[in-house]
């Protein structure tokens, strides 16, 4: 049933161990100018897609304590100029929210790639200080959020759209948003892999659900086969590194190049010592980081 307009498009459901994208009707809305919504697949009228894409406008902001990167995406060349937030922290919502207002972009959604364990997400925060904003998680992480989405939904952002990837191992609810395949959309490719695949690592597998097996094979799968030339934009990085390519991790990921059963050895043996914030960000994220305010104001805030 088509609830809302547009911007999120459904394509079918999916769940872990099937990590295969399913390709789902083209998906961002009618070309008139469309911003958001959810589409199932059920919903098959909607079938219209840009030709032409969008305008990307792209910012790689850093949160210095948790190590965390944020993402700003929009698409600038509609008159809306539609933007989505990946992985906002609570302590940088404010920096990044005047960066979206000097801008003169629209947010529209704030969006989880997992629940953090290190740091309090700043969804909860945008949504009260813009009213508007969508806070969208994946089914799989059972948190609180406006939207749900599953591997094969597209998150539409006027011309622009990022496509769902279940990345589940790290967390189980984790989630990949890899920019569009279709003529228009950015080139080359950009894949925001949350705790998943780090750069020339990856995300600990020693709580939240976490599994190795399961990491290996989510990152295999649904990361080490888009092009070589794809951009790899992690949730975090502790070593001043900002970006790599899905063709330099095949090559030089010193975990993720291992077989799976060394690959198990290592990650049963990283020995790191649990997030200082995981008791505090935890609960707040399954929420949606809204812990700190009232049940009125998180149901206004839901709303
Ligand atoms: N020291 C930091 C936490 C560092 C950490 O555990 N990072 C996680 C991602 S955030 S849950 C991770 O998966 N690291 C993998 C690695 O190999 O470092 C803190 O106390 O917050």
């Amino acid at each position: 049933m088509l609830r809302i307009s547009y911007g999120l498009a459904r394509a079918s459901l999916s769940s872990w161990p099937s990590l295969k994208p399913r390709s789902g009707p083209a998906l961002c809305g009618p070309k008139s100018r469309a911003l958001w919504g959810i589409r199932s697949s059920s919903a098959a009228a909607y079938t219209t897609s840009s030709s032409s894409g969008g305008k990307l406008l792209f910012r790689q902001l850093f949160e210095e304590e948790s190590y965390t990167y944020t993402y700003l995406l929009a698409d600038v060349s509609h008159p809306d100029k539609p933007a989505v937030l990946i992985d906002p922290v609570d302590k940088t919502a404010e920096r990044d929210l005047s960066l979206v207002k000097e801008l003169g972009l629209k947010l529209i959604y704030a969006m989880n790639t997992h629940v953090h364990a290190d740091h309090v997400t700043g969804t909860g925060l945008i949504k009260m200080k813009v009213p508007g904003v969508k806070s969208v998680i994946s089914r799989a992480s059972n948190s609180r959020a406006d939207h749900f989405i599953e591997a094969g939904d597209k998150i539409c952002f006027g011309d622009l759209f990022l496509e769902v990837r279940a990345t589940p191992g790290h967390t189980l609810g984790c989630v990949t948003y890899v920019s569009g395949d279709r003529p228009g959309q950015p080139q080359p490719r950009m894949a925001f892999t949350g705790d998943a695949l780090l750069i020339r690592g990856c995300g600990r597998t020693d709580f939240q659900g976490g599994n190795s097996l399961q990491l290996y094979h989510s990152v295999h799968s649904q990361i080490l086969t888009l092009p070589k030339d794809t951009l790899v934009y992690p949730g975090h990085d502790y070593r001043g590194f900002s970006v790599s390519t899905v063709g330099e991790e095949m090559l030089y990921n010193p975990r993720l190049t291992k077989d799976e059963e060394t690959f198990k050895k290592i990650m049963e043996n990283l020995n790191l010592p649990y997030p200082k914030m995981i008791d505090v960000a935890v609960p707040a994220n399954m929420v949606c980081g809204l812990q700190d305010l009232s049940s009125e104001a998180v149901g206004a805030a839901s709303n």
